[in-house]
């Protein structure tokens, strides 16, 4: 069994955390963690009976696996102070976006092991999307350690480091897309009448159970949609007024402004 590294334990870090352990991929005594000056990480390790790293260093002594989850701005500083006790078979998962390779082997220079991975939230609960990019640098079997560890806490995606910002769209970022959809699905519930309870219950649940049967059956959206749409229904009748009001150029323009593409 491999020990750890967890460093930076906020919303991204405590889901990969929560995620490893709920799937029994760790043992929470082979996981260390810090969190800068943040309080919050003590209590964490606490609660999950981790280990507590009071700095990072103390975390990169006593792992082999070390991943990074703070925000890119903080990440070169981060990548400096861990530099010195890194050892060459260690490897270092950045969880960062737009955060390159390059940038992080400019500051790390010799070590070799490194991996891009950029996770999503529901990892906590073992449904993430992790897209992976490793160095050129990487073996096949720590590739493989790093494949199997996102595969204890959802699907993964090997991708050309080209790929990963849009990558990191689609399934880092979406999480927050479907969270205002289904706010939005539940506004309209309680519109009509529903207390909020009711409509966030129908509106995860049927956000759910669609994402639920297009996976389990290889099924096309547009199946979906055009199963749903019954002739001269009611469905048919809403998807007029989500066309109408752009929801599919919406959600494209999103994309574009997330992953920075100008076209
Ligand atoms: N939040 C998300 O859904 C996703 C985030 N990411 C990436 O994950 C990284 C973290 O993002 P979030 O979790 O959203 O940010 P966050 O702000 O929630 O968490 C960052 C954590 O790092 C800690 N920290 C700050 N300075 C530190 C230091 N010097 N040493 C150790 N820990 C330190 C903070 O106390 C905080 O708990 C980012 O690089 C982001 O691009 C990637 C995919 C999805
Ligand atoms: O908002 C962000 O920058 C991070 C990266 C992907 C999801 N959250």
């Amino acid at each position: 069994m491999k020990q750890i590294g967890i460093i930076g334990v906020g919303h991204l870090g405590s889901a990969i955390l929560q995620g490893l352990i709920f799937s029994q991929y760790v043992t929470p005594q082979d996981v260390f963690i810090s969190g800068g000056t943040s309080g919050k990480t003590q209590q964490i390790a606490k609660d999950l009976d981790c280990q507590f790293c009071l700095t990072n260093r103390a975390v990169v002594e006593q792992t082999d696996i070390i991943i990074l989850a703070v925000i890119p701005r903080i990440l070169p500083s981060v990548l400096e102070e861990i530099k010195p006790y890194l050892s060459g078979n260690q490897m270092i998962i950045s969880t960062a976006a737009s955060f390159t390779m390059a940038q992080i082997q400019e500051i790390l220079t010799s070590h070799q092991a490194i991996i891009r991975a950029i996770p999503n939230i529901p990892s906590r609960v073992c449904q993430g999307m992790t897209a992976i990019s490793p160095a050129k640098q990487v073996t096949n079997k720590q590739l493989e350690i790093v494949k199997q560890l996102f595969m204890a806490i959802g699907k993964i995606a090997i991708v050309d480091e080209s790929k990963l910002d849009i990558s990191s769209t689609i399934a880092g970022c979406s999480p927050a897309y479907v969270a205002l959809f289904i706010e939005a699905l539940a506004d309209a519930g309680v519109l009509a009448g529903l207390t909020r309870e009711e409509a966030y219950l129908m509106s995860k649940q049927a956000v759910l159970g669609s994402a639920s049967v297009l996976l389990a059956q290889s099924m096309l959206p547009a199946e979906l949609k055009d199963g749903v749409c019954s002739p001269g229904g009611t469905t048919i009748r809403g998807i007029a007024q989500l066309e109408k009001y752009g929801l599919r150029n919406a959600v494209i323009e999103a994309v574009k402004a997330s992953a920075k593409i100008k076209a």
